[in-house]
């Protein structure tokens, strides 16, 4: 059987656990399916890869696979993918090595397959592989407790469930979701469909999911604030990307969501994050918990050190930093994943290029999108 086909779910046994699962949020209720059974699905769908022996085999998930890892205020990073500058092949290396770059700078979680982690790009397989690696190589550094949130997001029910399974026994604890958009014409996006989309998906993934609302990854598709706060409700449903920037709307969720569920401030029980660094400020104000931000590939120290300074009330420290990084945000803004990895590459050293058909930037261009970050990184090698 291939392992990558359309059935709901992958392995029998995986099914059974699975289903004992549904409607129960890892973050509050610590459940987890065992590892042999984890391995077993992962096996089922992955060993194929070659790049899984070498990332795989020295940490085992058998090691952690029963820890809960709860999501918590602070820096989360979208991460980046990495692919050999030939082949296009994933470059587990750096993706591994990235991830505990990013760990050691002191981020609260990462993100696989967010946008900038090039969803888009890669198989079934490749996505465990690099949730995966990053599993491993978080573990191996020393990071067994960091919280991967796993993009997940896909056309139908049925395959955005198998993601969030496939996610699960990769090692990711969270699934992030975009609202199905191909169809958009005929999904409003406060549609009963879209709310249907979202419930029978928290129903069935063993993993709480976190919504993602995107609108220019998808056709334009704005989730309101009013259905935000209405899935919000679903026990499975446990937190919110807004890269929409509205931060009204964050306000009203945050506010919605603190009184509807009990929770402390650094581990809400409905995560409201800003989807951009450059408004991570204003996200603070309105209440919100965090960022999960691409620029905090290149600057996850200032991201961090922005939010502390606004906590301890250094309101015009902070203001004057978050102008930089909105400053170096809007390189990766307008340039995406294209320019994100030319400053990767050049501030960095490593980064490569995004999977064709992206283009890869000429020279002028490369050096335009180090300019637009030079400041920023300025910044961060000063902290
Ligand atoms: N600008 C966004 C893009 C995707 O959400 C980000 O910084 O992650």
């Amino acid at each position: 059987m291939s392992p990558h086909n359309d059935a709901p779910s992958p392995a029998g046994s995986f099914t059974q656990s699975f289903h004992s699962l549904s409607f129960r949020p890892m973050a509050s209720s610590g459940l987890r399916v065992s590892s042999s059974t984890a391995n077993s699905v992962y096996s089922d769908s992955a060993l194929n890869e070659s790049q899984y022996s070498s990332s795989y085999s020295s940490t085992s998930m058998d090691a952690d696979d029963h820890i809960t890892r709860p999501l918590e205020s602070g820096v989360y990073v979208p991460t980046v993918c990495f692919f050999d500058p030939v082949t296009e092949d994933l470059d587990t290396a750096t993706i591994a090595s990235h991830a505990v770059r990013l760990a050691k700078a002191g981020v609260t979680g990462l993100t696989t397959q967010g946008s900038n982690g090039e969803a888009v790009h890669l198989t079934h397989s490749e996505r465990q592989t690099v949730t995966a690696t990053t599993r491993s190589a978080l573990t191996s550094a020393g990071f067994p407790n960091m919280p991967i949130i796993v993009g997940c997001g896909a056309q139908s029910v049925r395959e955005t469930v198998q993601y969030c399974r496939e996610a699960y026994a990769a090692g990711g604890d969270y699934a992030l979701i975009l609202p199905p958009s191909y169809y958009a014409p005929l999904l409003a996006p406060a549609s009963a469909s879209i709310f249907e989309f979202f419930n029978s998906v928290a129903d069935q993934s063993p993993i709480p999911i976190v919504i993602y609302n995107y609108p220019g990854a998808v056709s334009g598709m704005d989730l309101s604030s009013d259905i935000i706060i209405q899935l919000s409700a679903h026990p499975n449903i446990v937190g919110v990307k807004l890269t929409c920037g509205n931060t009204g709307k964050l306000n009203r969720i945050v506010a919605a969501t603190k009184s509807a569920k009990p929770q402390s401030y650094n581990t809400p029980a409905f995560l409201v994050l800003g989807g951009s660094a450059d408004f991570t400020m204003q996200s603070l104000v309105g209440g919100g918990h965090g960022i999960l931000a691409g620029l905090a590939n290149i600057a996850p120290k200032s991201c961090i050190e922005l939010i502390r300074l606004y906590k301890a009330g250094k309101l015009a420290e902070a203001q004057a930093m978050q102008e930089i990084v909105a400053r170096g945000d809007w390189a990766a803004i307008q340039g995406g994943i294209i320019s994100t990895k030319a400053g990767m590459e050049s501030w960095l050293g490593y980064g490569g290029f995004a999977r064709s058909p992206l283009p890869r930037p000429t020279s002028d261009e490369s050096s335009k999108w180090k300019e637009g970050f030079r400041e920023l990184v300025a910044l961060e090698k000063s902290l």
